[in-house]
């Protein structure tokens, strides 16, 4: 039987209260809605959408950091839905987390040494010789060097600041990190720089990556696959390549028109304008979520959710008009 996924995500639904209109009444923001989603050893899973359709809330569910209102996530095989903190404790160091602020993971009080060390003190037999010898390891690797040991954050540019988060992230071997909006408080050539580490880690250990980002220019250089997420829902996924020259779902294509691609074979492809239109609300349920702005849209799509359907080159769309496609 082949391995497990290393992440893996069912049907995943997390909902908020949240006030909604002038009298302030609560309804359920479904964050994640159904989100199916695996990530495979020694694969990077890129996760794009706008702001607010829900990324960070599916990853922070794989670490068991907000509540499920439905669904499973795996890790390595196991579901880690209902299980006891204690148990969860030894699976969790299979999947560390990058956030787009390394001061997220960083301590501000604390030296280098001393934060990338912590994990090693919390989960390890390592004695301080051996946690020394390890942390100066890891700075060789996320290309610092050990006379950065007893340095502070602050005194790191942003870009060093994040190479510390991943040095301290991979400092148990993880089989995969979550890397949260990794690069997107710096400039293009730290990103580059940030990018071709983690590519480099993936290289030499292995590690599986979820990246989750906004931007689809900087997913086009590390992502195997790409999923793309529109208020809650996963609307489609599909090797990169193919998402990225022929993309399937409207929401992705308009997602792709607002960033300039520098693939001239791409450009050609009838991109379309940039998003228009009124959001769906997340509180609401029926229809496509997209259909609210798309500018494909049939009196169907506004009343009934899309399945997936698959797509041509790979991956599925959860759209009605590829339906006409598969019949
Ligand atoms: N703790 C919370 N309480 C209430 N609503 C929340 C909470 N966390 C997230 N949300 C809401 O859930 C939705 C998804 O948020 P999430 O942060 O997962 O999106 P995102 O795609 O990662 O966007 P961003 O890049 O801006 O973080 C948003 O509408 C957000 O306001």
């Amino acid at each position: 039987m082949s391995e497990p996924s290393i992440v893996e995500i069912s049907d995943l639904e997390v909902a908020f209260k949240v006030r909604t209109g002038r009298r302030g009444k609560r309804e359920l923001l479904r964050a994640v809605n159904r989100a199916s989603l695996s990530v495979g050893r020694g694969e990077t899973v890129a996760v794009v959408g706008e702001s607010g359709s829900g990324k960070s809330t599916m990853a922070r569910a794989v670490l068991r950091q907000v509540a499920l209102r439905g669904g499973t996530v795996r890790i390595d095989g196991v579901d880690v839905t209902s299980m006891r903190s204690r148990e969860f404790r030894a699976l969790r160091r299979k999947v560390q987390m990058v956030f787009q602020d390394p001061y997220s993971s960083l301590d501000p009080a604390m030296t280098v040494a001393e934060s990338i060390a912590e994990p090693l003190v919390v989960h390890t037999n390592l004695n301080r010789r051996e946690r020394h010898d390890r942390v100066a390891e890891l700075l060789d690797v996320v290309g610092l060097s050990a006379r950065h040991l007893d340095r502070y954050p602050y005194e790191f540019s942003g870009g060093q600041r994040q190479r510390l988060a991943i040095a301290r992230a991979v400092a148990l071997n993880p089989e995969a990190v979550l890397c949260d909006e990794p690069v997107s408080a710096l400039d293009m050539s730290t990103q580059n720089q940030i990018i071709n580490l983690l590519k480099d880690l993936q290289a030499q250990f292995g590690v599986s990556l979820l990246f989750i980002s906004h931007d689809l220019a900087v997913v086009r250089h590390i992502a195997h696959r790409v999923a793309v997420m529109y208020l809650g829902s996963i609307v489609e996924t599909g090797p990169a390549e193919r998402v990225f020259s022929r993309p399937a779902h409207p929401y992705t294509k308009a997602l792709l028109a607002a960033v300039p691609v520098p693939d001239p074979e791409v450009q050609q492809a009838g991109r379309r304008p940039s998003i228009r239109g009124d959001a769906f609300s997340g509180t609401t349920t029926a229809g496509c979520p997209f259909a609210g702005r798309c500018p494909e849209a049939m009196d169907l799509c506004r009343e009934q959710t899309p399945p997936d359907f698959p797509v041509d080159g790979g991956g599925v769309g959860a759209c009605w008009l590829l339906a006409e496609k598969v019949a």
